[in-house]
């Protein structure tokens, strides 16, 4: 395998005076932007990772497995496949609504953590409506932070990818590489590093670990919302190498409109059922 650089985007703080310009400049140029000086801070992360690692070592996850057809819950190992996959992913999830169960172990840390990710990304919806440039505007259906109030379907998927098994199959992987569903993705630091992103050319980049700087990706609904403006970015998260086989984790939030939001030429609740069918999620 050739060496993987670290993928170069500038870190934008919400204090730059032109922190909406450059954030929207990254997200066009590469399908990515990184935060810096956000108000979530590494004990809240190690917060979530010590209460869910507990949860995914017990055996509570099991009578909250999802019923079929239902986006909320806990999602079994090996239960998702990439769009195009027949393999499926090495990772179990939960998933967290804001109206929906939460493990009480985990309730109030969870809670509270999904609505300051909640919060910044809406702060970032707007920027990118405060300078997109007008033939992106002129052709949404709202602005993006219109699309987004008052949704209750912004997703927090706490992810758990066990250490590898010695029967893994070749192809088999963590996350095979995908574009994400939604408008924009907030990621925090993952526990461990194995997250790369492909830049236009086709080339993977390590997405760094540890950080302490919040990844922003854009997702397939902004991509058809903005006509392609912003291009949705493929990545995935590579197997561990034999001598560090230990559990990741990792908590993507996926900020979504309300399902009768208009895109391009379907509503964000058709776009999400259809994706649903072709990721092995939907009942
Ligand atoms: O685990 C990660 O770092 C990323 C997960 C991811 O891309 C996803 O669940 O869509
Ligand atoms: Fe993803």
């Amino acid at each position: 395998m050739s060496t993987m650089s670290e993928f170069e985007v500038l870190a934008v703080s919400p204090k730059d005076p032109d922190a909406a310009e450059r954030f929207a400049k990254s997200l066009r140029e590469t399908g990515f932007a990184v935060i810096k000086d956000h108000d979530i801070d590494m004990s809240e992360i190690q917060a979530m990772y010590d209460s869910w690692s507990g949860y995914f070592a017990g055996d509570g996850k099991l009578s909250d497995a999802t019923q079929a057809g239902d986006p909320a819950g806990y999602f079994g190992y090996k239960s998702e496949n990439a769009k195009g996959r027949a393999q499926k992913d090495l990772k179990e999830f939960y998933h967290v609504y804001q109206e929906r169960h939460v493990p009480p172990e985990c309730d109030a840390v969870t809670r509270k953590f999904h609505a300051s990710l909640i919060g910044l990304g809406e702060t970032l919806l707007g920027w990118l409506d405060q300078v997109s440039p007008p033939e992106v505007t002129g052709k949404l259906s709202m602005p993006f932070t219109k699309m987004v109030e008052g949704s209750q379907d912004h997703l927090l998927r706490v992810l758990h990818y066990p250490p590898l098994p010695d029967d893994v199959e070749p192809g088999e992987v963590r996350a095979a590489a995908h574009g994400d569903i939604n408008l924009i993705t907030l990621l925090v630091t993952g526990s461990e590093p194995g997250l790369q992103a492909q830049d236009v050319n086709g080339a993977w980049h390590d997405i760094p670990c540890g950080t302490g700087y919040i990844n922003v990706n854009a997702g397939d609904m902004l991509e058809q919302a903005s006509r392609k403006y912003y291009p949705s970015t493929v990545h995935r998260v590579i197997n561990p190498p034999k001598q560090k086989n230990q559990s990741r984790y990792s908590l993507p939030l996926f900020m979504h409109p309300r399902p009768e939001v208009q895109l391009a030429h379907q509503t964000a609740g058709e776009f999400l059922q259809q994706r649903l069918k072709e990721i092995g999620q939907a009942g």
